[in-house]
C-alpha cells in the first residue's frame, strides 16, 4: 500500500511502461550507445514530467550535476584546488552575470554556479623575459637546396640522364647539403652508412638517388655482358619504413625517379593491403621494394617466389622509430635471411653486382636505441651528416644524438595555458590563424591519442549553435543532438540515432564549423592509426589536395617522414612523448627551405620546464604566448574592438556551448569521457627523463576535464571498455609506480600489473617501446597505431 502512495506522487511519462525496444545490429559499442540514448531520453522525459523542468535554451547555463550543490545538501568538505575558492554552489538556473576575472563564478538564476574559465588557475612559474614579439629578421633556411653554382646533380656522380630528369621533369635544380654528401658517398663506395639530417632536408632522395644510379649502372653492365635487364632480373634493393603512409610516400618518390629508366621496376608491400595482390606483383618481379618490416617478414616466410639473394642495398628509414615500434625482431629476421641467401647467390654472380650489401640507416634523429639496429644490420658504418663536426664521426650514436636540430627558418612558440583554458585557447589559436584569408593554408594539430583526435574532430565540426535540428547533410546523429536544443521539440531522440558507427570509422573530413567562416571556409580532417588503411590513405589525400584552408587533427602516426605540401602551421596541442618526436612533428612544416611556424601548448607549472628541452633543438627564435593573449585575439569581434570583459564573456559562452553540446547527447559525452581518460593514460607515457615535467601528480584532473567539455567529477568518469577515471589519479599512479619499482627489471608482469600505465623497466627505451605496444593493444589497432 505504501508503494501505491508513493506512485501517486509521480506523474509518469506516457511511455514509462512501454517495453524497452530491443536494439539489434551494429557493434556492441553502437548498441550500448543506442541503449544509453534511449535511457537518457526516458529519464529526461520523466524529469520534465515530475519537475516541470524545461529543456534549457541555447545560451542558458545548464545545471552542472557534478559541480553543483543543491539546496539542503552539505557543501563539499574541501575546495577542489589548494588555492581556490572554486566552484561550489547554490541553485539558480540562469546566468546572472558573466564570468569576469576575479568574479566568484557565473551564477544561474536558481543560484547554481559552474566552474569559471578564469578563476583558480595556477599562475605561470616563469616571468617572461621579453614581450611576445616574433623575430621578423629573415633567417637563411638550413634545409634548402644549395645555391652554390657548383652544386649540381651532375657533379655528384649521377648519370646525365638522371640529372637532367631531376632538373627537367622533377624541377629539382640543385641538391640539398645532405643529398650532396650522401649521393657522392653511396655512389662511390659500398660501405654501410648513417644518414642524419634535419627534417625536410631531402633524405628520401639522398638514399634513393644512389640506389637508382647504381641499379641503372648494373643494368648497363648486364647489357654489356649480353644479358637483358628486366623486372625478373632480381630484387636488388629494399627500403624499410615504419609506417604505411611513409612507405607509400617513398614509393611515389621512387616512381618519379624511375620514370626516366622505366626498365627498373619498383614495388611496395605494406600491411593493410591485400596480400594476394602483393604476392602477384612479387611474382611478376620487382627490382626495388619498399615495405613495412612486419609485412616483408611475412612475405619472406610465406611467399616462395620472393627471392632476396640479390639484394645489395637495404635502407632502414626512420631508424629510431623502427626500433621504438618494436620492429627489431622483424628486421633481425630480414637481415639474417638476406645474409644467408646472399652467401648462396655468390655462387652464381651477376655481372656488376657488388659483392657485399650496403645498409643505410636514416633519420632526422638518431638515438641511442639505434645501437640495437646498428648491431643487427650495420657493419663499420660511415656517418653522413651535414654538420662538418659530425662528418668524420664513425658512427658513434651518442655524438649524433647531440646533433639534431629544427630547421633554422622555423618559427617556434609556446603557449602557456592552464588546464581549464586549453580547449578554448586551441579554438582561439585556430580562429586567429584562419581569420585572414590565405595567411595559413594547412595546419596540423597533434594530439596524444586517437580518442582525443576523434573527440576534437567531432567538436570542431559540430553544427553551429544557431542551426536548428534539420541538418542539410542528413546526418541523423547531429539532428538528434541539435533537436535537444529546441524547446518543445520531440525528444524521442532514440529514433534519430543511427545504428552505424558514424564517429569512429567513416567520417574523417568535415567543415570546421567552429572556427571557419563563410568567407574563409576551413576543412577539418582527422587521422590516427585506428582507422582503416583505406580511410587513412584517402584522408591524407584529401588533406593534401584540399584547395580550401585545412586542418589535420592527428596522432603521431603523421609525425614521421610525411611530406604534406604547404603545411605552414603545426600545433602540438598535446606535448610530444619525447624531444625527438617534437622535432619530427614540427618538421612537417618549414620543409626544403620553406617558411613555417610551430606552436606547443604547455600548462603553467612543471610543464614550463619543457622550454629548456625546446631550446635543445636550437630554435633560432622561440616566442612565448599566454592564453589570455590568444583568447583576446581569437575572440576579438570582427571590428577588432576588444574590451577586457567582452573576450572573457565570449570565451565563457563558447566554453558553455561546447559543454552543453557534450552533455546534451550520450554519444558526445561518452566520446569526451573516453578522450579524457585516454589523454590521461597517454600523459603518463612521456619518457622517464621528462616525467618530472609532465607530472601526473601536478595535473588537476577536474580542470583538465573542462578541456574535454566535461562537467563530471574526475572519479566518476567511466567509459565502457576503459578503466575507471580514478585509476588515472596521481595517488593510484604513485602506488602502482612504487609497486612497479619493487619488481626487478625484466620480471614478468603479473596479471594484476597489466593495467599499469607506468613501465616497470628502468631502461627508458624499453619502457617506451612497451608503452607503444600497450597503446597499440589498447585500441586494437595495427602496427603503427600510436593512439
Ligand atoms: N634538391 C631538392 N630541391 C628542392 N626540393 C627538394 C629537393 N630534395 C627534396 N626536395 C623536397 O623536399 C621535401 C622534403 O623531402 P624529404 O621528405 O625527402 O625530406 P626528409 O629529410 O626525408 O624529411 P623527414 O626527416 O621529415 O622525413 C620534399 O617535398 C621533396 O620533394
Amino acid at each position: 500500500m505504501a508503494d501505491d502512495g508513493m506512485l501517486l506522487n509521480f506523474e509518469l511519462a506516457p511511455d514509462a511502461f512501454a517495453p524497452a525496444k530491443k536494439i539489434k545490429g551494429g557493434s556492441w559499442k553502437d548498441r550500448l550507445t543506442a541503449r544509453k540514448s534511449a535511457e537518457y531520453g526516458r529519464q529526461k522525459a520523466q524529469e520534465r514530467a515530475t519537475l516541470g523542468k524545461t529543456i534549457p535554451q541555447y545560451g542558458e547555463v545548464q545545471s552542472d550535476e557534478e559541480e553543483l550543490i543543491l539546496p539542503g545538501e552539505r557543501p563539499s568538505k574541501r575546495a577542489r584546488t589548494a588555492d581556490s575558492g572554486e566552484s561550489r554552489s547554490v541553485t539558480k538556473p540562469r546566468i546572472q552575470k558573466s564570468a569576469h576575472r576575479g568574479d566568484e563564478l557565473p551564477k544561474t538564476n536558481t543560484g547554481e554556479v559552474i566552474s569559471s574559465l578564469f578563476t583558480s588557475n595556477p599562475a605561470s612559474t616563469v616571468t617572461p623575459a621579453q614581450p611576445a614579439v616574433e623575430d621578423e629578421t629573415p633567417i637563411e633556411p638550413s634545409n634548402a637546396p644549395l645555391n652554390d653554382e657548383l652544386a649540381t646533380f651532375t657533379t655528384l656522380g649521377l648519370s646525365s640522364t638522371l640529372a637532367s630528369h631531376l632538373l627537367k621533369k622533377l624541377d629539382l635544380k640543385a641538391p640539398t647539403a645532405i643529398q650532396r654528401k650522401a649521393v657522392q658517398q653511396l655512389c662511390a663506395a659500398d660501405t654501410d652508412a648513417f644518414i642524419q639530417a634535419e627534417t625536410g632536408s631531402g633524405k628520401t632522395l639522398a638514399y634513393l638517388l644512389p640506389i637508382v644510379q647504381r641499379i641503372s649502372q648494373l643494368s648497363q653492365q648486364m647489357k654489356d655482358a649480353g644479358q637483358k635487364f628486366t623486372r625478373e632480373s632480381g630484387l636488388f634493393a629494399i627500403v624499410l619504413a615504419p609506417t604505411r603512409e611513409l612507405a607509400k610516400q617513398i614509393t611515389t618518390v621512387l616512381e618519379g625517379l624511375l620514370s626516366c629508366c622505366h626498365w627498373i621496376v619498383g614495388g611496395i608491400v605494406i600491411g593493410g593491403e591485400k596480400k594476394q595482390s602483393e604476392k602477384a606483383r612479387l611474382r611478376k618481379g620487382v627490382n626495388i621494394l619498399v615495405a613495412t618490416p612486419g609485412r616483408l617478414a611475412d612475405h619472406i616466410n610465406t611467399t616462395e617466389v620472393l627471392d632476396v639473394s640479390k639484394v645489395r642495398w637495404l635502407v632502414l628509414d626512420e631508424g629510431d622509430r623502427l626500433v621504438e615500434l618494436g620492429f627489431e625482431q622483424d628486421i633481425q629476421k630480414i637481415v639474417s635471411v638476406l645474409n644467408l641467401r646472399n652467401r648462396k647467390a655468390q655462387e652464381t654472380p651477376v655481372p656488376g653486382l657488388p659483392e657485399r650489401r650496403t645498409t643505410v640507416l636514416c633519420s632526422a634523429t638518431i638515438k641511442a636505441n639505434v645501437e640495437q639496429l646498428r648491431s643487427i644490420a650495420l657493419k663499420d658504418p660511415v656517418s653522413i651528416a651535414v654538420d662538418p663536426a659530425e662528418t668524420n664521426d664513425t658512427g658513434d650514436s651518442s655524438a649524433l644524438e647531440q646533433a639534431f636540430s629544427a630547421p633554422a627558418q622555423l618559427k617556434q612558440s609556446y603557449v602557456v595555458a592552464p588546464a581549464k583554458q586549453r580547449l578554448v585557447t586551441l579554438f582561439a589559436a585556430l580562429k586567429q590563424a584562419f581569420r585572414r584569408k590565405g595567411s595559413v593554408m594547412k595546419c596540423m594539430v597533434f594530439m596524444s591519442c586517437a580518442d582525443s583526435v576523434d573527440f576534437h574532430f567531432e567538436l570542431l565540426t559540430r553544427p553551429s549553435s544557431t542551426e536548428t535540428g534539420a541538418q542539410q547533410d542528413g546526418d541523423a546523429e547531429r539532428d538528434a543532438a541539435q533537436t535537444q536544443r529546441v524547446p518543445g521539440a520531440n525528444l524521442s531522440r532514440t529514433d534519430k540515432i543511427p545504428q552505424g558507427n558514424t564517429i569512429s570509422d567513416t567520417r574523417t573530413q568535415g567543415p570546421a564549423t567552429a572556427f571557419g567562416s563563410e568567407e574563409t571556409p576551413v576543412q577539418l580532417f582527422r587521422l590516427h592509426g585506428s582507422l582503416q588503411q583505406a580511410t587513412r590513405t584517402s584522408t591524407l589525400k584529401g588533406f593534401t589536395k584540399c584547395s580550401d584552408p585545412a586542418v589535420l587533427v592527428c596522432t603521431d602516426v603523421a609525425s614521421r617522414g610525411l611530406d604534406l605540401p604547404n603545411v605552414d602551421l603545426v600545433i602540438e596541442y598535446d606535448a610530444p612523448f619525447s624531444k625527438e618526436d617534437h622535432l619530427h612533428r614540427v618538421g612537417r612544416t618549414a620543409r626544403a627551405g620553406k617558411d613555417g611556424r610551430a606552436m606547443i601548448f604547455l600548462m603553467p607549472g612543471s610543464e614550463e620546464g619543457y622550454v629548456d628541452i625546446l631550446k635543445e633543438g636550437k630554435p633560432r627564435n622561440l616566442t612565448r604566448h599566454d592564453a589570455d593573449e590568444l583568447l583576446k585575439k581569437g575572440f576579438a569581434p570582427a571590428a577588432g574592438v576588444v574590451t577586457d570583459s567582452s573576450w572573457e564573456q565570449l570565451a565563457t559562452n563558447w566554453q558553455i556551448d561546447v559543454e552543453r553540446w557534450a552533455s546534451d547527447h550520450p554519444k558526445h559525452l561518452e566520446q569526451a569521457r573516453r578522450a579524457y581518460q585516454s589523454h590521461i593514460r597517454a600523459y603518463t607515457t612521456h619518457v622517464a627523463a621528462e616525467r618530472s615535467i609532465f607530472d601526473m601528480k601536478q595535473m588537476h584532473l577536474g580542470h583538465l576535464a573542462k578541456a574535454f567539455a566535461l562537467r563530471d567529477k574526475p572519479g566518476s568518469i567511466r567509459v565502457p571498455g576503459q578503466r575507471p577515471g580514478k585509476d588515472a589519479g596521481a595517488k593510484n599512479k604513485e602506488s602502482r609506480r612504487n609497486q612497479a619499482a619493487k619488481k626487478a627489471p625484466g620480471t614478468k608482469r603479473q596479471r594484476g600489473d597489466d593495467d599499469m600505465d607506468v613501465p616497470t623497466a628502468t631502461d627508458e627505451h624499453d619502457a617506451r617501446r612497451r608503452m607503444y605496444a600497450k597503446m597499440k593493444a589498447m585500441s586494437g589497432a595495427s602496427e603503427f597505431n600510436l593512439g
